[in-house]
């Protein structure tokens, strides 16, 4: 029988704006991961979460990580761990949530319409700041269910066991080796039935989906250096070999207009596409101006769905990040940068193997920096690494799932693969040998990483109800 979960709908409206408050105070903590002066921030944003779960009668632990590898002087943020109810119901099912707390760098300078560290909410109810859609809106709705479910009187559904990680958007450093641990008998997720994470995004901005795939990511840097120290082009340009000039060249190798991955082997560790699976593509909600609304323009690679869905979720992809150590402000600099350190990285995908892809990729920078016949010298890493995901959706976590969009949103939910990567979602479903679903709260237009990222406020809003919804046809479906 469906839950009556009128009075909670009804509490989670009228307390719309004390929710939006509290995550107006989380983006205001400007948790980055990525910036080493920032990680007292990042530490305060998990501490924020602990207290709002603490108040809220939670069992909550911060626990330590270690130090970060290969900077030894910078702790790991930690992990926020906790229990709602504070004391097990054996009578309920558990559910393992995941979430993180901290954000991609954000600067004003970088474009932002407003300070990306200020939670802004314009006419329309789109709510910009950095963190408001990946991962501090999500996160924060599962705060709000609980809150919502005290302040409308009705009993908890489900045990809710959590974990929210400070280092996601690095490489989820320093997680795996807790999530295993902690997940053998007696730790503190031994008991999880199944998992829930909320931090990936709709195809469009109407149609909710269930998400069942990611795609993997390697991380790598190389890194070109020559003169002892960065030099006037007057005096020593058409003299000294410049090692920018290297790299552009080595990165411009690596793909082509087109997305074309130019290292060889790479295509053949992908799985081949079967009849089955290509006729999935043409029933999903998705259309090119969907593709073109969240681009914020019509540069796409493909000009039919079918190749561009494929091509975020089931191909691998390459991109160009970025130079550290060249001149990037406006102006005109007249500087042979000394060393540079040009980042990318590569999307994975079934059926292949980090530790292949390392190997292709190594060997074919070496060559194609033998082959510029240069003094420089060069250094090509790893920085980090996590494998791509694909789960079966036929579970009743999914089924619970797909009952509560309906309930919320009225429409059955597409079933979904992701391009981004969220590395333990694999490290959970080995370590728990539970399902894994994917159940996200904003959409195709939020701009994640990039300036003006945004939830919408009826995302936010309907996304409460969906998770509550969602712990409560848990609490209903059978056991498989
Ligand atoms: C999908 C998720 N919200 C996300 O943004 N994940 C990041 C994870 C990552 C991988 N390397 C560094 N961070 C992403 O897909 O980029
Ligand atoms: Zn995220
Ligand atoms: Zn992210």
């Amino acid at each position: 029988m469906a839950p009556n979960l009128d009075s909670f709908f009804k509490t989670v409206d009228d307390n719309a704006e004390h929710f939006i408050d509290r995550l107006r105070k989380a983006v205001a903590i400007p948790s980055v991961s990525a910036e080493d002066e920032r990680r007292p921030d990042v530490v305060k944003m998990g501490m924020f979460l602990k207290e709002q779960l603490e108040g809220l009668g939670a069992n909550m632990e911060a626990r330590p990580l270690g130090k970060q590898p290969g900077k030894e002087h910078l702790e790991l943020p930690p992990a926020i761990v906790g229990r709602y109810p504070a004391k097990k119901d054996d009578s309920k099912r558990t559910i393992l949530v995941y979430g993180h707390y901290d954000v991609q760098p954000a600067n004003l300078s970088d474009g932002w319409n407003t300070e990306p560290f200020k939670l802004s909410v314009d006419d329309k109810g789109r709510m910009y700041g950095r963190g408001s859609t990946d991962d501090k809106g999500p996160v924060l709705g599962w705060v709000n269910v609980i809150e919502s479910h005290q302040k409308a009187g009705i009993d908890f559904p489900v045990n809710l066991l959590m974990c929210f990680e400070g280092m996601e958007e690095y490489g989820s450093e320093g997680l795996d080796d807790f999530i295993i641990a902690e997940c053998k008998p007696g730790k503190f997720f031994a008991d999880a039935d199944a998992v829930c994470i909320s931090d990936n995004y709709w195809l469009g901005t109407e149609k909710p989906c269930l998400t069942y795939g990611l795609r993997g990511c390697s991380y790598y840097s190389i890194e070109i250096s020559g003169p002892g120290q960065d030099l006037h082009s007057g005096v020593f340009g058409g003299t000294a070999q410049e090692p920018m000039t290297d790299l552009v060249r080595v990165m411009g190798s690596l793909v082509d207009t087109h997305g074309k991955i130019q290292i060889p082997g790479i295509y053949e560790l992908v799985a081949p596409l079967s009849k089955e699976e290509q006729g999935l593509y043409e029933n999903i909600a998705f259309t090119m101006d969907n593709l073109y609304e969240s681009l914020g323009s019509t540069t796409g690679i493909f000009d039919n769905k079918e190749e561009t869905l494929m091509g975020r979720w089931r191909y691998p992809s390459l991109s160009l990040h970025g130079v550290e150590g060249a001149f990037s402000a406006p102006g005109a600099k007249t500087v042979i940068p000394a060393k540079v350190v040009g980042k990318f990285s590569i999307r994975t995908v079934p059926d292949m193997e980090p530790h292949e892809v390392d190997s292709l990729v190594y060997s074919y920078v070496q060559e194609q920096f033998k082959k510029l016949g240069s003094k420089n010298k060069m250094k090509c890493h790893l920085q980090h690494s996590g494998k791509w995901w694909v789960a079966s959706p036929k579970h009743w976590n999914f089924t619970a799932a797909a009952k509560a969009v309906e309930k919320v949103w009225h429409v059955q939910p597409d079933l979904t693969r992701e391009g981004g990567s969220i590395p333990v979602t694999l490290t959970f479903e080995q370590a728990t040998g539970k399902n894994v679903l994917l159940l996200p709260m904003g959409s195709s237009t939020d701009a994640a990483h990039s300036i003006n990222e945004k939830l919408d406020r009826r995302n936010y809003v309907e996304g409460i109800k969906l998770l509550g919804t969602y712990l409560n046809f848990v609490a209903e479906e059978p056991m498989e």
